[in-house]
């Protein structure tokens, strides 16, 4: 147990404080299950209260949803932290319970300001007793924020601050912080640094008991706030994402449980890797993907050249869409003449040429405008018929007009229906019209297909023209947005992607989350103002995360040499851990030197990780197998084997406690950016970092 020194509490005061701690535990969990019994008990009989059959379920689904929710983890800790209050405070200044959604998460009750009320038990979600009294305050109430932000100089009503320590679900020790009487523990909490250098293992876990301020201004910060998080590695951003996440849904549960939240990721390993986090905070509806299944309307079957992919990402693709897509329409040349009866009814060229005109004007997307267009030549075929007969036409004619021959056969001329994939196979079979004056010959040339598929059926489409089909299916018809979009490692974003993300967080905002010394595709962002540009969000502030919570000093300081090589602007890491050890080693066979690395490394907690440059994978993977040693691939994340071999290219975004690099300077020859590579690889090591290497290091770490 970890007290200030100058308290005089005895062992017997600490142990019965801890017995009462325990004693409130065991009851909370009670209260849980109560509560979960309650909701168990409505769902089977909600059914029969529900007046029909939709109304029951979606009762039932909204039940289900409460359930899981309430589920109860043993192995983790119903609250991790108390606030006690000034008694005299008045709480309800804090904006508790008046902001609160749910109607059961209303943290105070009327008597709050009685002494004995003033102390609260934050947790990973609310309990209350059977009164509906708070016996666990929800991380993300009102009231929880002083939690995370209190301190010494601005005490937000906080007399004292207890912090526990957990094993597994038993609760073990408490930290206390009076800040009445000065005392501040900050980054120097015991608790926090068990947390911080706890061996890793599996999946990532949630933060809510150490989420330190600079980190809570961001996941707390406004709904209608985009933000831009730059830090270094380690620095928590996955995590403030993550938790940003759990904090707006909680906040404005209806609005964003209808319009959604997405989180994007670089890969699938990465989506494996996080994929626990929310569901630990009671959040199970969260949609997590790659911007590639996010746009993912064609089949990816083949791979542009590094050349042409840069060209098929570059901005100005988007004109070059909308050119083409423009040019599609045409200037009518002929009336319409439609036989109706004894009528025959007739708009000239001349007054379709303006409709076409106007609609055009109104910059819809294409295929919004094509059916305004036939709105406008109804109306005029319309008034024509009700001048003539003298009476207002019935729905029946009006729809039989709509999609009679002539008007249709107009539509197909001059506003013809396109599918994305048309518009860029046309394109990409003859670049030149769209194309022409915005990029230059070879350029072009770039863009053309050698050997044009016979139609957009047989293409063999690639990532990058993936990217081309959904801007030009975002010009033909608006994709659904979501109320809050969370990107990590946004840095690799191409303009072309930003845009795919722009056009489905247009009404919502976005949580940009990225280090620009890590960007590793041919496109990375060099400033942040350019990709905020092309999502749409110009005027979002970036916001730097400081502070290292993985990598421990003596590995930061290793990787923070090559920052020079990488020409961007960001500020060395810094790290606030001073255990962790990094072994630099030349060897002659770097195989052998794997195993016996990987067979050391057995020897203590954590998992172990295998990164090395693409190519050299699978032969690593053989020598440890040959050697005896299961190995998981990085989708497989909490596999029964503790040892991950992973490609360079796959790494980031995930840690493990003890990182083997092998032969640094083949990850660097591999790709371009390569250096940027070997920063992220470098940066993914919890504890123990061994590089081996058979050729000479890149020379910023030699
Ligand atoms: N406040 C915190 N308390 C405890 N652990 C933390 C805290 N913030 C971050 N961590 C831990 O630090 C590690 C790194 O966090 P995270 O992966 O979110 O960093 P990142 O900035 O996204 O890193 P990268 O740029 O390498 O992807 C994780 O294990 C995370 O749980």
């Amino acid at each position: 147990m970890t007290l200030p020194a100058h308290q005089t509490i005895t062992e017997d005061d600490l142990d019965a404080q801890l017995a009462a701690e325990r004693a409130h535990l065991d009851a909370s969990r009670a209260a849980l299950r109560r509560m979960r019994e309650h909701a168990e008990a409505l769902f089977s009989t909600g059914h029969t209260v529900a007046g029909d059959a939709y109304t029951a379920e979606a009762l039932g689904r909204q039940m289900a949803r409460r359930i899981a929710e309430l589920a109860d983890d043993p192995d983790t800790p119903l609250f991790f932290g108390r606030l006690d209050l000034r008694p005299e405070q008045d709480l309800r200044d804090q904006g508790a319970g008046s902001t609160t959604r749910r109607h059961d998460t209303n943290p105070l009750p009327d008597h709050a300001d009685h002494a004995e009320r003033a102390r609260f038990h934050i947790g990973r979600r609310h309990v209350g007793d059977a009164a509906g009294e708070p016996m666990v305050l929800d991380w993300r109430a009102p009231l929880s924020r002083a939690f995370y932000r209190a301190s010494v100089r601005d005490p937000q009503g906080v007399v004292s601050r207890r912090r526990f320590g957990f094993s597994g679900g038993t609760l073990t020790s408490f930290e206390d912080e009076h800040l009445d009487r000065g005392e501040e523990l900050g980054t120097g909490s015991r608790i926090l640094t068990a947390e911080i250098e706890r061996p890793r293992v599996g999946p990532m876990r949630d933060i809510v008991a150490t989420i330190q301020p600079e980190q809570d201004e961001l996941v707390r910060a406004e709904l209608d706030t985009s933000i831009c998080v730059q830090g270094a590695p380690g620095t928590g951003k996955t995590a403030v994402g993550l938790h940003r996440a759990a904090y707006l849904l909680y906040q404005h549960r209806e609005r964003l449980r209808r319009a959604g939240v997405l989180i994007v990721g670089p890969n699938r390993a990465f989506l494996s890797y996080i994929a626990a986090v929310l569901p630990a905070l009671g959040e199970v509806e969260v949609a997590q993907t790659t911007v590639e299944d996010l746009i993912a309307r064609v089949p990816v079957r083949a791979t542009d050249d590094p050349a042409t992919a840069s060209v098929k990402h570059d901005p100005r693709m988007a004109e070059v869409l909308r050119r083409a897509l423009d040019a599609r329409i045409g200037r009518p040349a002929e009336s319409i003449v439609l036989p109706d009866g004894s009528f025959r009814w007739r708009v000239g060229a001349e007054a379709l040429a303006r409709v076409v005109d106007e609609v055009r004007r109104e910059g819809l997307p294409h295929a919004t405008g094509r059916e305004r267009v036939r709105a406008r030549v109804l109306a005029l075929l319309q008034r024509q018929a009700e001048a003539r007969r003298a009476e207002s036409p019935s729905d029946a004619w009006l729809r039989r007009v709509a999609r009679s021959k002539p008007v249709t056969a107009f539509l197909d001329e001059v506003w013809p229906a396109v599918t994305p994939e048309a518009l860029v196979f046309g394109v990409l079979c003859d670049p030149e019209p769209a194309a022409g004056d915005l990029f230059s010959p070879q350029e072009r040339a770039l863009l053309r297909w050698p050997k044009p598929p016979r139609s957009p059926k047989t293409a063999r489409w690639t990532a990058a023209d993936a990217v081309l089909i959904d801007e030009a299916a975002g010009l033909i018809e608006r994709p659904p947005g979501f109320g809050h979009v969370i990107v990590d490692e946004a840095q690799d974003l191409s303009p072309m992607q930003c845009r795919a993300i722009a056009r489905r967080s247009e009404h919502g905002s976005i949580t940009l989350l990225g280090d620009l010394a890590q960007g590793t595709a041919p496109w990375a962002a060099t400033d942040w103002r350019d990709s905020l540009a092309h999502l749409g969000k110009p005027d979002a502030a970036v916001v730097p995360l400081t502070v290292g919570f993985r990598v421990p000093g003596a590995v930061m300081a290793l990787a923070n040499r090559l920052l020079p090589a990488l020409a961007v602007d960001v500020p060395p890491g810094v790290s606030l851990r001073a255990d962790g050890t990094l072994e630099l080693r030349t060897v002659t066979d770097t195989d052998a030197a794997t195993v016996t690395e990987v067979r050391a490394a057995l020897g203590h907690d954590g998992s172990v990780a295998v990164i090395a440059a693409d190519a050299a994978i699978e032969r690593l993977r053989a020598a440890l197998r040959a050697a005896g040693i299961e190995t998981a691939t990085a989708e497989q994340v909490g596999a029964a084997g503790r040892v991950t071999v992973v490609p360079a290219t796959l790494v980031k975004g995930l840690e493990y406690d003890h990182v083997v690099v092998v032969e640094p300077a083949e990850i660097v020859a591999a790709e371009p950016r390569g250096l940027h590579r070997l920063y992220v690889v470098l940066t993914r090591a919890v504890s123990r970092l061994s590089v081996l290497h058979a050729t000479p290091l890149p020379a910023p770490l030699g």
